[in-house]
């Protein structure tokens, strides 16, 4: 089902934390929740989850109000929610019942996850004694393990190295294909990317931009060249008379249109060593920088 949000407000005393934020996820979409520190993502997901009381403005799950007993939720926070004296499974068979799950059913479930996430090793471990990332991979279980109908993902790579990130993709891409109703909420943009096909960015509890990822590129109306070459590119580029920023050994030239990027690299090649080139849309990082920051 959708999920729809309509004028949402949140004041704490005189700070207006979530300001007339409306925003909708369609079932079997991954939408993101994007901003920086203190943009209101917290509290916004806290006012769906009923944790916090909205001041005005509507939540809707298929076109009803919103109800926790009556939606299947699966939520990760960002920090940690775990009994660190207690172990793996029976923390996760505790949280399967709390959820509505049968004893026989939640244990069941928590070890094929448990198996599928690679940590059956330490099923008997205090929680507390376990790496971030795998306590991570917990908390993830405890969120999904009751197969939930709506899945809020708060930074859900935090702690994960490459090898469990690429589970997690795979574990999220999965969510997308059972067509369940998923915000992603991160500050890996290349994760979001990957995932959502529209995002909502919010800056001071407003949203400020939003809208399919794609829409968002080609609105914006400009693209890079990235060049690298084995040689010092700067006089080179200060003659082309173009602004550009150097990134590690690239070279990043903004250009306003694909027809006058192709002309600029027929001019780079006929002038230095070129090592990899290449015309791209602004990333999602570098959008966010540019409509995030101050
Ligand atoms: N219980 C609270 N009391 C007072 N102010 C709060 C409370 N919760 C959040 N705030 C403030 O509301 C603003 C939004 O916070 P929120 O946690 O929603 O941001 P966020 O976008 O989730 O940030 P982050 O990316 O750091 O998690 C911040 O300025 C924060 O200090």
């Amino acid at each position: 089902m959708n999920l729809t949000i309509n004028d949402l407000n949140k004041h704490f005393g005189p700070y207006h934390a979530v300001k007339n934020l409306s925003l909708s996820v369609n079932q079997g979409e991954a939408v993101g929740l994007l901003g920086r520190n203190g943009a209101g993502k917290t509290t916004t997901i806290r006012m769906i989850l009923g944790l916090l009381q909205q001041e005005s403005g509507s939540i809707q799950w298929g076109g009803r109000p919103f109800s926790r007993k009556e939606v299947k939720l699966g939520y990760l926070p960002e920090e940690r929610g775990l009994y660190p004296k207690m172990n793996m499974l029976d923390q996760l068979v505790y949280f399967g019942q709390l959820e509505g799950m049968s004893k026989r059913a939640a244990k069941q479930e928590a070890l094929k996850w448990i198996e599928c996430l690679g940590i059956s090793e330490y099923l008997k471990k205090d929680t507390g004694d376990l790496s971030k990332g795998n306590q991570q991979k917990i908390q993830l279980i405890a969120a999904l393990m009751h197969d939930p109908d709506l899945v809020i993902l708060d930074e859900p790579f935090s702690g994960l190295d490459p090898v469990n990130a690429q589970m997690l993709e795979g574990v999220i891409e999965d969510l997308i294909r059972l067509k369940k109703t998923l915000i992603f909420s991160s500050h890996r943009m290349e994760s979001v990317e990957s995932f959502c096909d529209r995002v909502y960015l919010m800056k001071h509890g407003e949203v400020v931009l939003s809208g399919a990822i794609s829409d968002i590129k080609t609105r914006y109306g400009f693209k890079y060249v990235n060049i690298e070459s084995s040689q010092p590119l700067e006089e080179h580029l200060a003659g082309l008379q173009t602004d550009f920023v150097k990134k590690g050994k690239e070279y990043q030239l903004q250009v306003s249109s694909m027809e006058q990027g192709l002309h600029l690299i027929e001019k780079l090649k006929s002038l230095v060593a070129i090592r990899k080139i290449g015309i791209a849309d602004p990333s999602l990082n570098q959008i966010f920088i540019e409509k995030a920051g101050d």
